[in-house]
């Protein structure tokens, strides 16, 4: 293992970088402010603390998207963080929105992955319909761990505007949120995309968090070998390739889509 946490000084200078870029992408864009979807879990409860303190509560505005899979839990938390920023939020039920979608091509019925990315891709649709409305800027919420290995639906939770805290692996997420004041009982919970019953980042993905952030930072983003890496880390060779495809196959949703070059 290798220690990626930030020491003090280096938290609030994260905290200062990611205001002021929030602050500077809303600016440039000359938007009224930023909307994002508050789903009870830690990346997007950090995002939601760090807009209201670049921008000011008046000018976020969550959006708490519940899917039949959704736990009441989550939603509560979600619903809480909002009234703790003091910004304005709707609750709206996605799931009639997916069953209409399913009704249009109902050979998807029962496809787990796509469902689970239909939900991700309505929540985009929501996300925009406020943005467009109200002249805000779609804030996205993912971190380095699931942008490298493409833990996220394309042009769903990854159709977004900004990536205010797309630099960050997992374990620095929960450590920032912890800095800024974020409570304890959502700065530690298990990391899940919701997208069906029971899932769980980890689960889905065969990995730690903990592990997969050390591999990121020494081999995918870093300049050590499989083979160092290994070593360093004391993880298997296999661990470290798996993560390797997964970072290689993904590179397409971290790409604007390709066109053929001009012909000459
Ligand atoms: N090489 C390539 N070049 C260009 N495009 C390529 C491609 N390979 C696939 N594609 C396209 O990409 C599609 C597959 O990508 P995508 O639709 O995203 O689907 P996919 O990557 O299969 O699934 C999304 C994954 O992200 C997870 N997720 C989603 C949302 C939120 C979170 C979370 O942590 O909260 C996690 C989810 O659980 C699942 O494991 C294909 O259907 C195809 O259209
Ligand atoms: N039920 C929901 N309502 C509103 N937004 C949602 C909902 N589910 C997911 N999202 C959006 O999709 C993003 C991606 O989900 P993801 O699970 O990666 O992040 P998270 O829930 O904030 O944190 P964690 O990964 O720890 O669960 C969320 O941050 C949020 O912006
Ligand atoms: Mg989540």
């Amino acid at each position: 293992m290798i220690d990626l946490r930030f020491s003090d000084g280096e938290l609030e200078r994260q905290r200062d970088h990611i205001t002021a870029f929030i602050r500077e992408r809303v600016d440039a864009a000359g938007a009224d402010g930023a909307v994002l979807g508050l789903s009870g879990g830690i990346d997007s409860t950090l995002t939601g603390y760090l807009a209201v303190e670049a921008l000011g509560a008046e000018n976020v505005h969550g959006l708490v998207l519940p899917a039949t899979v959704s736990s009441e839990g989550n939603m509560s938390d979600a619903e809480l963080v909002a009234q703790d920023l003091e910004i304005s939020y709707d609750v709206i039920e996605i799931e009639p929105i997916v069953d209409v979608i399913l009704s249009t091509y109902p050979e998807a019925e029962g496809d787990r992955e796509a469902v689970g990315n239909a939900r991700a891709r309505v929540r985009a649709v929501l996300n925009y319909l406020v943005a467009n409305h109200e002249s805000r800027l779609v804030v996205g919420t993912g971190n380095r761990s699931e942008a490298a290995v493409g833990y996220f639906t394309k042009y769903g939770d990854g159709a977004v505007d900004c990536h205010p805290i797309g630099n960050l692996y997992k374990g620095q997420v929960r450590q920032l949120a912890r800095h800024v004041g974020v409570p304890e009982e959502l700065a530690a919970k298990t990391a899940t995309a919701e997208l069906w019953a029971d899932q769980t980042d980890e689960g889905e993905l065969g990995i730690s968090y903990e592990t997969l952030d050390d591999i990121l930072a020494t081999h995918i983003d870093g300049p050590l070998s499989v083979a160092a890496t290994c070593r360093l880390l004391e993880v298997d060779e296999e661990t470290v390739e798996r993560v390797r495809g997964m970072y290689e196959r993904s590179e397409h949703k971290r790409n604007a889509p390709p066109a053929p070059v001009p012909l000459e």
